[in-house]
């Protein structure tokens, strides 16, 4: 995708033939070339798709995660067909979270995994700790030969990773994600995605909100009217099936 290849018709913007797959997409379809295309998993872990996982025991519902998973699951075998590199992202700390941040980080204040734990002092060492249950990705998901793993400690994928240039050296300009949790580390990676000059696109459907579902749709709304598009699982699949 380049701004190029999508021109304005009559206040309406159009994807221009280019022989590449034009995914559809809000405010406007995309032209993707595969090669230049990653698919980003965002943080599908336990802590945050499973009962008993953080998100859970912090008070959000996470009873509805299940179509999120499935549908990562169908983008997953779609992109590794078309050949597009897959990349899953892990969110967590050090077993004695010294990687979370101490009272010197906003991230001390406002990690819900932290309070709870500071709550429930029963729970230390059990939420978002490397080693642990709550860490590991969710079993439907588990990376294959050639799917890259990064790990992280704040909500977007590109503060104090690789992924940057783990991206660029593979010649990839698009993002299409997937994961949880739509309005936090979904967003935030795109964000930063964007600043970094990457096209950024959510498959609605494949991702899900910390918080009720009008934030799904609000951070949906913010995407696609500032920082990227918004797409579904089913365009995605028709559009890259055979695409390789
Ligand atoms: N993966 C996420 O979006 N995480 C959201 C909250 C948290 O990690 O505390």
């Amino acid at each position: 995708m380049s701004a190029g290849e999508v021109f304005e018709v009559s206040g309406c913007f159009q994807a221009r033939q280019t022989g590449q797959p034009v995914l559809p997409a809000k405010p406007e379809p995309l032209t993707l070339n595969p090669a230049e295309t990653a698919v980003i998993v965002v943080d599908l872990q336990n802590a945050y798709a499973s009962k008993n996982g953080y998100l859970d025991k912090a008070g959000f519902d996470v009873s509805t995660t299940a179509p999120v998973i499935e549908n990562t699951v169908k983008v997953l075998e779609t992109a590794r067909a078309a050949g597009m590199p897959v990349v899953f992202l892990q969110n967590g700390w050090d077993a004695d979270y010294k990687e979370a941040g101490g009272p010197g980080s906003p991230n001390w204040y406002k990690s819900n995994a932290l309070k709870t734990m500071r709550k429930q002092p029963e729970l230390k060492g059990s939420l978002l700790a490397k080693g642990t249950w709550d860490y590991a990705l969710v079993d439907a998901l588990k990376p294959q030969d050639g799917d890259i793993v990064i790990p992280k400690t704040r909500y977007s994928g590109f503060y104090n990773t690789n992924l940057d240039s783990m991206l660029r050296a593979r010649g990839i300009r698009n993002l299409v994600f997937t994961g949880i949790a739509t309005n936090v580390c979904v967003e935030s990676t795109l964000r930063d995605g964007f600043h970094l000059e990457y096209f950024g696109v959510v498959l609605a459907d494949a991702a899900y909100q910390a918080g009720p579902p009008d934030i799904h749709e609000a951070s949906l709304f913010n995407i696609q009217t500032f920082f990227g598009w918004v797409s579904t699982t089913a365009q995605f699949c028709e559009v890259f099936e055979g695409a390789s």
